[in-house]
């Protein structure tokens, strides 16, 4: 995790781990560590984004195979953790989705008070897809975002949107080029 002060008051956050930032416990780690460090500095605002092309490809698929219980725990706790601190923070939070964000990576986004993201680029909850389900908190967060009609459908048939069908349905609130 990379951090660049814009003003005293605001930080870019730029996720770092090539070549997707698919999120490990110890990115996750990271991200939260970063996120209460600047909380405790008198910064107002951060905004969240990639080093890369890709925003974030959501938990890193590596680190789940065949993994041992005390690491799936320990892994849980550190996913938890940083989406409570980044969805609580009393900083102001936007997400710059400048690439794709699957899964986790659409509820980093889900989580910040703000949301803009390059064109052609999708975002979205696809778990489904590959025969997992989003944790109750993802689909709160989606039920909270677009409507809880929409969040069953997107969630159930594990779609990403484009940049433009996210607007459109206001997981997004700005197209920036
Ligand atoms: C304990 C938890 C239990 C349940 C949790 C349930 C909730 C789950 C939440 C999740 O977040 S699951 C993860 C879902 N993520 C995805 O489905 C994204 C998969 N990736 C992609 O679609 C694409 O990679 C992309 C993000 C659109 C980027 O595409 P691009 O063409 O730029 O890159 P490429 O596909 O060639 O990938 C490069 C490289 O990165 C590896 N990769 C990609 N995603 C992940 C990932 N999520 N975890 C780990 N590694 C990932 C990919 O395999 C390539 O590796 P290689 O170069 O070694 O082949």
């Amino acid at each position: 995790v990379t951090v660049e002060m814009k003003s005293s008051k605001v930080a870019i956050v730029r996720m770092n781990r090539p070549p997707v930032n698919a999120l490990s416990k110890d990115l996750m780690h990271g991200l939260r560590r970063t996120i209460c460090d600047l909380e405790d500095n008198d910064v107002k605002g951060i905004v969240l984004t990639s080093s890369s092309k890709v925003f974030c490809a959501g938990l890193d698929l590596a680190e789940l195979l065949n993994p041992t219980q005390e690491f799936v725990s320990s892994f849980w706790k550190e996913l938890q953790g940083l989406w409570i601190t980044l969805y609580s923070s009393r900083l102001v939070t936007v997400a710059a989705v400048n690439g794709a964000a699957p899964a986790a990576g659409c509820m980093l986004a889900l989580s910040c008070d703000y949301r803009m993201m390059s064109s052609k680029n999708v975002i979205g909850m696809n778990e489904t897809k590959f025969g997992l389900f989003p944790p109750p908190w993802f689909v709160e967060l989606m039920a909270d975002t677009v409507g809880r009609r929409k969040a069953e459908m997107l969630l159930l048939q594990g779609t990403l949107l484009s940049t433009e069908d996210a607007l459109a349905c206001g997981m997004i609130d700005q197209i920036v080029e």
